[in-house]
């Protein structure tokens, strides 16, 4: 399998470090694609990948599959081209499917070309929960707390713990892009966009990225809370959401699904 990535930055690397060095994947990074040059350049040396800032040429070269590892405007932009050059497609930045349009467009293309998109469950857990209690329609509550460091938020001298969204999920990743992708994940999985609720909290005490999930419905309920380390190199993204991609190529091909 040959693999390649969308993105330069922290999941990039740690997919290109487990993969082309550590051998964690049957299968190799051969190309990288983004806009940094410098990161581009020094990621394609270490890990003995090619870069490309041009995407014709990214997705024309011998890849198999695309891995986002980007941003939510990076997966709204090349899904729907990745599908149609016959790739199939992981995503990080679930966020890019708050439109319920693109998804469709997202599903058609990859119906039409014989492909799969995968969304893996990123820094969280509990979709297949999730999809079970909603199996019938029966899943009637879901909130998602994230309480980060105000550093992984983008802020600065907060001393006390603040509550800075509070609302739907489809309203909070277009606040958080950077943040909420989790929401995301646990809307497509459950009842979607408008009814999940979703409760951003910068919070000076945490040092993990943390994750409250409240669900309720005629199943029973659930609260289940995620402690995440961060990755050193993006305070923002935990090191569960990188596990949780690198989990997605190791499970490509497998004739046994779990969960
Ligand atoms: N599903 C989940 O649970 C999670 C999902 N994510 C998603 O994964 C993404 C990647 O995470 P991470 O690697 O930690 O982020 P980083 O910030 O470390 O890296 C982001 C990379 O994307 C590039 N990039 C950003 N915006 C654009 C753009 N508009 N066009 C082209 N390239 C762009 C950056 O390039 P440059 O250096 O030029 O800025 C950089 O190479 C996050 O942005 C988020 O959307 C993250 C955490 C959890
Ligand atoms: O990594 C995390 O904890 C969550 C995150 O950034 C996101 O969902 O975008």
């Amino acid at each position: 399998m040959n693999i390649g990535i969308m993105g330069t930055g922290n999941i990039a690397e740690y997919l290109l470090k487990s993969i082309n060095k550590e051998k964690q994947v049957t299968g190799i990074v051969t190309a990288v694609f983004g806009r940094n040059q410098a990161a581009g350049k020094g990621l394609a040396e270490t890990y003995q990948t090619r870069f490309y800032r041009d995407f014709n040429s990214f997705i024309k070269s011998d890849i198999d599959i695309v891995v986002e590892a980007a941003a939510v405007e990076v997966a709204a932009a090349y899904s729907v081209p990745v599908l149609e050059n016959g790739k199939d497609l992981i995503v990080s930045s679930v966020g890019a499917f708050a439109d319920g349009g693109f998804l469709e467009n997202v599903r058609e293309t990859a119906k039409d070309h014989g492909r799969t998109v995968h969304l893996p469950s990123g820094a969280v857990g509990g979709l297949d929960l999730l999809k079970s209690a909603n199996a019938l329609g029966g899943l009637e509550k879901v909130m998602i707390t994230t309480r980060k460091s105000p550093a992984s938020l983008g802020l600065e001298g907060i001393s006390e713990e603040k509550r800075l969204f509070d609302g739907p999920a489809g309203e909070a990743i277009r606040e958080f892009p950077k943040n909420v992708n989790v929401a995301l994940a646990l809307s497509l999985a459950g009842i979607g966009t408008e009814k999940t609720r979703v409760r951003v909290i910068a919070d000076p005490s945490v040092e993990r990225n943390t994750h409250t999930i409240e669900a309720e419905g005629s199943f029973g309920n659930i609260k289940t809370t995620i402690e995440n380390l961060p990755m050193p190199g993006n305070p923002k993204t935990s090191y569960l959401a990188a596990l949780s991609v690198l989990a997605a190529l190791k499970n490509q091909g497998n004739p046994v699904v779990i969960g």
